[in-house]
């Protein structure tokens, strides 16, 4: 179920949980919980290397957001976790990213996904189920 929205305000309109599959496959193409600890691990230091991308991470809590990612991940491929952050409409209000910074970031995922060795079948699927989400994380 999708996390509980603590401002009524905020009205995502995509999903932050899409669920893709409903067999463990791709969750295992991913390493599971520990192949996606590695990714995050790996992308984090990316997303502070890149330019457009480093602004907004720098002074966040790193480590938080890659334990979310992870679990969002985790069971977006239906994989045996929970999700405890808010919502992408939420977590990204106000904070002026933009599609530059989007494709970026989302550019250095692929990245660590083909450095892992992730088939690129299983990568897009992924990277479908995140694309609609640009509409609650891009302020125009
Ligand atoms: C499909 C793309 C994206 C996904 C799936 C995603 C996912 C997430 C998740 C799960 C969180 C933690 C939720 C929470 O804080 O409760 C988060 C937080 C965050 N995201 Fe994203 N995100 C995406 C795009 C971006 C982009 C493009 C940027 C900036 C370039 C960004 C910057 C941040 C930052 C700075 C936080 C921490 C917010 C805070 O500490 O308050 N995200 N994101």
């Amino acid at each position: 179920a999708e996390p509980a929205i603590s401002d009524t305000e905020i009205k995502p309109s995509a999903p932050t949980l899409p669920i893709i599959t409903d067999d463990t496959a791709l969750f295992e193409q991913f390493g599971g919980r520990e192949g996606l600890t590695k990714i995050m691990d790996d992308v984090m230091v990316r997303w502070l290397a890149n330019p457009r991308t480093k602004p907004f991470f720098e002074n966040s809590d790193q480590d938080r957001i890659k334990l979310q990612l992870v679990e969002q991940f985790c069971v977006i491929m239906k994989g045996p976790c929970e999700y405890s952050g808010r919502t992408m409409a939420e977590a990204h209000r106000g904070m002026n990213v933009n599609e530059g910074s989007f494709y970026a970031l989302v550019e250095e995922l692929q990245i660590t996904l083909n450095k892992m060795d992730v088939p690129f079948r299983a990568q897009n699927r992924l990277i479908a189920a995140l694309a609609p989400m640009h509409r609650d994380i891009i302020d125009k």
